[in-house]
């Protein structure tokens, strides 16, 4: 096997993605030592049992010592605090990374308590599931997907090199774009989406008992993978949301344009405006396809490497 790209590699927060990465980052040879840090109890005691690394613990300084390599995977919302946190005990020169699903308010949070001892790029890996917890990870989670990386102007060109060559041996692909890019094209791609499932979901759910039932039984349809994303991390969405409020608004605001069209041309009987929309959107799905990018299948390499 290749060299591990770091010698020392620490994770704060093993939960679906912290552990995945423990995972990958050990079935792909990523690091030479990996070392988990948890604020959970619970948390570390059953990433001990899982035996993810070789060195799981609640201790910031006995996670972080030697680290060359040090990622945030906590919730969005705590990404400051756990800055602060780590700060006294980052060797010199680590590169210090983050997997948050929004970046603007992320990088605001955890810069100011990084100083120019450490080397902060931000990433975010567009892979995952609506589980959460250490349980939930598998090593597969990033094989062909993107990672996005945000370095800041000026970044150390080793870094971010550092950093690619990290998720490429996890199996994504890398590719780099500025914050505010990053936060206004995932609120389209991956946060709106997610507000629409909520939203659908917990309509059906305020109809009351009897649609409740129905909608268990007859879920076998396009809701069902509605009630697989709304089935998502409360706490993590919750924060994605307060992050990255700005852009979720504006794309939010022409999500209800689009949906205003659409209804009118219902009212209307306007098969035509309807047949044409749907057929745009189609092609949409097929160029999708076409990319390889579809891993709709529920299951794609969740055992294999756990
Ligand atoms: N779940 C996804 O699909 C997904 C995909 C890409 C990126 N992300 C991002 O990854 C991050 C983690 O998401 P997840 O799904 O792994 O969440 P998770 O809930 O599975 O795990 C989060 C872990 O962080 C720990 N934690 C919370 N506060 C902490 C603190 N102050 N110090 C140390 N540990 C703390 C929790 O105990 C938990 O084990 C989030 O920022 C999320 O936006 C998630
Ligand atoms: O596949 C899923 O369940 C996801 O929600 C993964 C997903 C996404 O929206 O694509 C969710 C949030 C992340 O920041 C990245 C990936």
């Amino acid at each position: 096997m290749a060299e591990p790209v770091c010698e020392r590699l620490a994770l704060i927060g093993v939960g679906l993605i912290g552990s995945s990465i423990a995972r990958a980052a050990r079935e792909f040879g990523a690091a030479r030592h990996i070392a988990l840090m948890d604020s959970s109890p619970s948390v570390v005691a059953r990433a001990r049992e899982l035996g993810l690394a070789d060195l799981a613990t609640e201790d910031h300084a006995e996670a972080l010592a030697g680290a060359d390599l040090v990622i945030v995977c906590t919730p969005v919302g705590v990404c400051g605090e756990v800055a602060q946190k780590i700060a006294p005990y980052l060797p010199k020169g680590a590169v210090v990374s983050d997997v948050g699903s929004v970046k603007g308010a992320v990088v605001a949070q955890m810069a100011p308590h990084l100083s120019e001892r450490t080397r902060f790029i931000p990433a975010h890996p567009i892979a995952g599931t609506e589980f959460s917890g250490p349980d939930a990870g598998f090593a597969m989670l990033f094989q062909n997907r993107w990672c996005i990386l945000t370095p800041p102007d000026g970044a150390d060109a080793s870094a971010v090199e550092k950093l690619m060559a990290f998720w490429t041996r996890l199996g994504a692909k890398v590719e780099t774009m500025s914050v505010a890019h990053h936060d206004a094209v995932l609120a389209l791609t991956s946060h709106l989406p997610h507000l629409i499932a909520y939203n659908i979901v917990g309509t059906a759910d305020d109809f009351g008992d009897e649609t409740r039932s129905e909608v268990i039984k007859f879920s076998a349809s396009g809701f069902r993978d509605f009630t697989r994303i709304a089935a998502s991390d409360p706490i993590m969405w919750r924060d994605i949301f307060l992050a990255n409020k700005d852009a979720v608004l504006e794309m939010l605001g022409r999500f209800n344009e689009d949906l205003s069209a659409l209804q009118r041309m219902i009212r209307r009987g306007d098969g035509q405006g309807l047949f044409e929309f749907f057929s745009r959107t189609r092609e949409i799905r097929r160029s999708i396809i076409e990319q390889g990018q579809d891993t709709a299948a529920p299951d794609f390499g969740r055992r294999s490497g756990n």
